[in-house]
């Protein structure tokens, strides 16, 4: 058995768990063991990092001896079967005190039960969303914690240690106990997905109506990260963009396969807010229309059906007049999409009694992440001026930012049903925008039809109480015991 040397070991060596053991070695007082299911992985990270002075173990019970006590143990594995498959592991030859700590995509559901689990051994289990893909786990990730006060005074120093830094601060705060960490990773994955498919309809719309080239489109996308859009995921765009295939010469946006994959946590972003009744539109049609991209068959099968009469393209004289309409329409979608993410984490934390910082979170996303943006500062600041505030968008910054993009934002929706170019991301958000600053909405409707087929009572606008009205007799109105539902 190894001596006992490292103070924090990592459990899993693909591409996130590699380069997040590259990164705790690199820091001051680090000494890091590695595990790997498969031998293999463990070796050629050992043979390609020798500066890193791991310390390598093969078997599960040599990776605990290898580890001070209270022992730390970072698990990066295959979120699932994976994961558990390895707290049982750990749980087989750690003691109480020690803490594993699992960076994976977590369904958070899954690390309330495993916590409950294994704190029952009187070992700590720390749920840690983990954001910034590859590059984020080798030079600084944003990662979001959960898990006990207890764990985190032992991990906070060490987390904050390998964290890109934003503005001077550590990108990582203590979210919340169990999954609350999960939670908020997975509504960070959740505006991921919005974040993108808006850009993609806003690369769509700009292609479509302009006749541009991707080259072209990308030092838009490059213009547009100088200003109030800056982020990584605009930055990458125009990467994408510009990058051309070497086999064939042409743009490579053009010859991937249009059809988007998945893991799963934007679809777990949007079943919680379903069970939350917490409405996402903007976030469920950006997974929707990851989904409808890998329909081949449908896709196929639709390709006949009609769309406009008249071909739409945009004339020269109106081109940079459009390029600028589509920003406002990507600008106002954008914070809809945050808005909505951020009602999502208001929600989960009323539900699982999280008491969780809204600003802080968005603090934690200004650097590492994949949706690292300059507005994000906005928002810390709105939460600061406002804790309570009830919906992000109506935050004075951003309902003045609503204000300025509004018209824009309507004449691209129009533009593209028109054309027939699909923005469903761009229009759920205005027709969400315009759902909430309603005065009147046709629920009102609703309630009646409910109340017609199924008795199941209205509230009215001029008095308090419940009421049915006896549709199968003569109609009149009767106050209802209980409450309307
Ligand atoms: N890739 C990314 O950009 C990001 C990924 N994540 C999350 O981080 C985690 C790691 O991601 P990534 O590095 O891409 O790796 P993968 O998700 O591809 O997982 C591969 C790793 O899991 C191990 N593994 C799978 N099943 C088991 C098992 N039953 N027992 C032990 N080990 C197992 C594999 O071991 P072996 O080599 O033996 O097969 C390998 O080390 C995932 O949960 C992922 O969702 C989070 C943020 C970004
Ligand atoms: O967590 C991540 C980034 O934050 C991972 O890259 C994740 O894989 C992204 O989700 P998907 O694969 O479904 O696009």
């Amino acid at each position: 058995m190894p001596e006992a040397t490292a103070n924090i070991g990592v459990v899993g060596l693909a591409v996130m768990g590699s380069n997040l053991a590259r990164n705790l070695a690199s820091r001051e007082g680090n000494t890091v063991s590695i595990f790997n299911r498969s031998y293999e992985k463990t070796q050629t990270l050992l043979d390609e990092h020798p500066e890193a002075e791991f310390v390598p173990a093969s078997t599960y019970a040599e990776f605990a001896a290898s580890l001070t006590t209270p022992r730390t143990a970072i698990i990066m594995v295959q979120a699932g079967q994976g994961t558990d498959a390895v707290i049982n592991a750990l749980t087989e030859v750690f003691e109480p005190g020690d803490i594993i700590v699992d960076g994976g995509n977590a369904l958070f559901t899954d690390t309330i039960r495993r916590e409950k689990a294994v704190r029952e051994t009187g070992i700590n289990f720390v749920g840690a969303g983990i954001s910034g893909g590859e590059e984020g786990a080798l030079n600084g990730p944003s990662i979001m914690p959960g898990g006990s006060d207890e764990s985190w005074v032992t991990l906070g120093p060490i987390l904050k240690s390998i964290a890109a830094i934003a503005e001077g601060e550590p990108c990582v705060t203590h979210v919340g106990h169990d999954g609350a960490g999960h939670f908020v990773k997975m509504v960070h994955n959740g505006i991921e997905y919005a974040d993108m498919q808006l850009i993609g309809e806003a690369y769509d719309l700009i292609r479509r109506g302009t006749g541009k080239s991707p080259a072209e489109i990308a030092d838009i996308f490059s213009e547009w990260n100088r200003g109030e859009l800056e982020s990584y995921l605009i930055e990458i765009t125009a990467e994408v963009l510009r990058q051309v295939d070497a086999e064939t010469g042409a743009p490579l946006v053009d010859v991937i396969l249009d059809q988007a994959g998945a893991k799963g946590t934007g679809a777990w972003t949007v079943q919680t807010a379903l069970d939350l009744g917490i409405p996402v539109s903007g976030i469920a049609e950006a997974v929707f229309a990851r989904s409808l991209s890998s329909k081949p068959a449908q896709r196929a099968a639709a390709s006949d059906l009609p769309g406009p009469s008249e071909a739409w393209t945009v004339a020269d004289a109106d081109k940079d007049a459009f390029v600028e309409d589509v920003r406002r329409a990507l600008y106002a979608s954008k914070i809809v999409a945050y808005s909505q993410g951020f009602d999502e984490i208001v929600a989960g934390a009323e539900q699982y009694d999280w008491d969780i910082k809204k600003g802080d979170i968005a603090a934690i996303w200004r650097g590492g992440c994949i949706i690292r943006a300059r507005f994000l500062n906005r928002i810390t600041e709105a939460y600061a001026a406002d804790p309570g505030l009830v919906a992000l968008l109506t935050a004075p910054y951003f309902a003045e930012a609503l204000t300025g993009t509004q018209e824009a934002w309507r004449r691209v929706v129009v533009v593209a049903a028109q054309a027939g170019i699909p923005s469903p991301a761009f229009s759920s958000s205005l027709a969400y925008y315009d759902g909430l600053r309603a005065d009147r909405l046709p629920a009102a409707l609703i309630q009646g039809q409910r109340d017609f087929f199924g008795a199941h009572t209205y509230k009215r606008v001029d008095k308090d109480g419940t009421f049915h009205t006896l549709w199968s007799g003569d109609r009149t109105e009767i106050e209802s015991a209980g409450s309307s539902h």
